[in-house]
């Protein structure tokens, strides 16, 4: 799995040189040092694993090298830069973080699009770009403030496509170029500034996986002051939740259930590689762009993607994805960020798209179905909940390898992988052969 760090480099963008952070915790005002924590967040030496394939670096490596360059209102033919100084505007930061800087890296002809000057050399060239880059700046945003922006001048703004416990998301169009685009919203003065910035950045540094949401370049506020805002490519369909609600709890299927996996799950091992951690992996969160066929999937919402280690305060907050560990905790207690909370979660994804509905409502033995899938799985109770039958050998090891309440058993994103994609995940249904 090819890391962050391993794209930039690819790219030829430097990775600023700071410390290593503090483990930063939520719900902390935005003070001086604060601010340094949020933008040094993506510094630190990622860990790998010493298993990882080289068949599988290079899979990804060319899965994004096929990822075709894209601003973000998905126009063939990209609106050539008038000024640097409009690389500020939001019409302008409707460039794509990672697809742009792979031009800028391999495409000398764009050369009059970046509007930068000649240089002797290509390496020249690549550096002057990375300088007049905001991608370089992320870790300045002191200096390049928050945009205000006269959100009517730039966008015709139009339906609602979801909201959050953070803001809202609405479809928009961009003016000049008539795209559609997908504008997130976070209130003020209820969002803390600590908390856009920090959720752009991640969402936008993430950008370069293929099955990541494309977030683009730039942070922005209305001009009332209503609202900070970024921009992020639009999904034309639905929501893994409305795809699975559309099935009248039958669940997606065998094949889909795969397909969703093999995206879901190359996004996260992304992250884990990074040690990051997404913390709110739910069907809500995974777009699905296509109609029929489950091709393009992509996983949204970093808003509380934090890395391995922090430490954060428990929100009162329980919901259908939340680990044990989680629905023990009491409101305001400290918790240390792990990558088992998202494995977890994935493992009640798998349920709900193969069975159209959730294996409970919270992972306590005060809801019953989940005190008699613990007493299974520790063995007091020889009998599996009925409502796992279906599930060949192998799916039930997912599952004991992803819904245990010890954290430290669960399997890795890669794991869950190598299992979901090559293994029978029902049993095989005895047909009856009529007998003449
Ligand atoms: N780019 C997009 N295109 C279309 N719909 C989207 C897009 N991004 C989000 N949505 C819709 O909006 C909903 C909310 O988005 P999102 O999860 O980013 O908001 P949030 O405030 O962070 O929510 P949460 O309460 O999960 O933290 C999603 O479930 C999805 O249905």
């Amino acid at each position: 799995m090819e890391t962050l760090g391993r794209v930039w480099n690819r790219l030829s963008i430097r990775r600023p040189t700071i410390a290593t952070p503090e483990p930063v915790e939520e719900e902390d005002d935005m003070t001086p040092e604060k601010t340094r924590e949020v933008f040094q967040m993506f510094n630190g030496t990622p860990t790998r694993r010493k298993s990882e394939s080289a068949h599988h670096h290079r899979a990804i490596l060319n899965q994004m090298e096929n990822h075709q360059p894209r601003n973000a209102t998905q126009s063939p033919k990209r609106q050539p830069r008038i000024s640097e100084s409009s690389m500020d505007t939001p019409g302008s930061s409707l460039r794509r973080n990672s697809t742009e800087t792979h031009v800028f890296a391999n495409r000398a002809h764009l050369h009059s699009d970046i509007n930068v000057p000649a240089c002797s050399s290509e390496d020249d060239r690549i550096s002057t770009i990375r300088r007049n880059s905001l991608f370089v700046k992320r870790g300045s945003v002191t200096m390049e403030p928050i945009k205000k922006v006269d959100l009517e001048a730039v966008y015709t703004v139009n339906k609602q496509l979801g909201t959050g416990r953070f803001g809202y998301i609405k479809l928009a169009e961009h003016k000049q170029s008539k795209h559609r685009i997908a504008i997130k919203f976070f209130p003020r003065p209820q969002t803390k500034q600590t908390d856009f910035v920090r959720e752009y950045n991640y969402s936008f540094f993430l950008s370069p996986h293929q099955n990541i949401i494309d977030t683009y370049e730039g942070m922005f506020q209305s001009s009332d002051d209503t609202a900070y805002f970024f921009v992020q490519e639009f999904c034309p369909r639905a929501s893994l939740r409305e795809a699975v609600e559309a099935t009248n709890q039958a669940g997606i299927g065998e094949a889909n259930t795969k397909k969703v996996f093999a995206a879901v799950l190359s996004a996260i091992e992304f992250m884990h590689d990074e040690n990051l951690v997404h913390r709110n992996l739910k069907a809500e969160n995974i777009l699905i762009f296509d109609a029929n066929d489950y091709s393009k999937v992509k996983v949204t919402d970093f808003g509380l993607t934090r890395k391995v280690d922090t430490t954060v305060k428990y929100l009162e907050y329980v919901n259908n994805y939340h680990a044990a560990e989680l629905c023990d905790t009491v409101v305001n207690e400290k918790l240390v960020v792990n990558k088992s909370t998202d494995i977890w979660a994935l493992g009640i994804i798998f349920f709900y798209c193969m069975k159209g509905k959730f294996p409970w409502q919270k992972a306590s033995i005060m809801c019953k179905p989940y005190w008699e899938w613990e007493q299974w799985l520790k063995r007091k109770n020889p009998a599996l909940p009925k409502k796992f039958n279906p599930f060949s050998e192998k799916a039930l090891k997912l599952f004991k390898k992803s819904l245990t309440p010890r954290f430290k058993d669960r399997w890795s994103a890669k794991d869950m992988r190598k299992c979901l994609v090559k293994e029978k995940l029902l049993k095989s249904v005895k047909v009856a052969v009529p007998y003449y």
